[in-house]
């Protein structure tokens, strides 16, 4: 069978973003320590975040000195580690999930990676159950890689979580955003609550939004001052 001009062009351009897509992953260098955690990760099948995507929360944690960092989904613990590698010393992380198993593998990981027990502050629960919890406008980053049904609720936790200058990121944008529906089927609710998500976090004027083709894909956003009355 033939192939047309457009497919040609279509499948160079696939193979073209492939090669990209790869370079970046490999740019991303784990250590030994983040190896074993992601591959505690895999032996579990908890889905620990790739390089590229525990590098990008990593930098973002760095550039604005995050000292208190929310996280929803431990895992076994990889993403947990580029974040605390990329905040202040003395910080926090909070981070939740609801499988006691992954958190304890997690635990470990963070010690071999080096953190003291105090550096981290692992609570078991639904995110929509503990994230009310906490204080309002007490930390600088939440960062959500749990089920994606419940975006939209997190990404209202956050914002209320989150200081002014704060990032909130999401993981595992990229999928439900390329995707496309199949004629007689509506989108999953994963799929609809990530595209909601990102329309949520563009159309907001007190955000600054960035959606990042890096790993599972990354949607990211600044919080900015409330604009003044009148
Ligand atoms: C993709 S994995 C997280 C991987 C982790 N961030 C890492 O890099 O290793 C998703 C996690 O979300 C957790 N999870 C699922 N539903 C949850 C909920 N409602 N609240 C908190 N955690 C949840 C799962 O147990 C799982 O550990």
């Amino acid at each position: 069978m033939s192939v047309t001009r457009g497919e040609a062009a279509i499948a160079s351009r696939d193979d073209t973003l492939a090669h990209t897509l790869a370079h970046i992953e490999q740019y991303a260098v784990e250590d030994s320590t983040l190896s074993s955690a992601r591959e505690a990760g895999q032996r579990a099948e908890s889905s620990p975040i790739s390089a590229s995507g525990g590098a990008a929360l990593r930098f973002l944690a760095a550039s604005i000195g995050a000292r208190a960092v929310v996280e929803v989904g431990t895992g076994c613990g990889s993403s947990g580690i580029w974040l605390l590698r990329g905040m202040r010393g003395e910080s926090v992380l909070t981070s939740v999930d609801i499988e006691p198993e992954y958190q304890e593998l997690a635990r470990a990981a963070y010690r071999r990676a080096g953190f003291p027990a105090n550096r981290v502050r692992l609570i078991l629960g639904r995110g929509l159950h503990v994230l009310p919890r906490l204080t309002d406008g007490a930390y600088d980053m939440v960062f959500v890689d749990a089920e994606a049904a419940s975006y939209p609720a997190y990404l209202a936790e956050a914002l209320r979580l989150l200081r002014v200058g704060g990032i909130v990121v999401f993981n595992n944008a990229l999928e439900a955003a390329t995707s496309t529906d199949g004629p007689l089927s509506a989108p999953d609710a994963g799929t609809a609550a990530v595209r909601e998500v990102a329309r949520l976090v563009r159309d907001d004027d007190q955000l600054i939004p960035l959606l990042l083709p890096i790993g599972e894909g990354l949607l990211a956003a600044i919080r900015e001052e409330a604009p003044a009355d009148g």
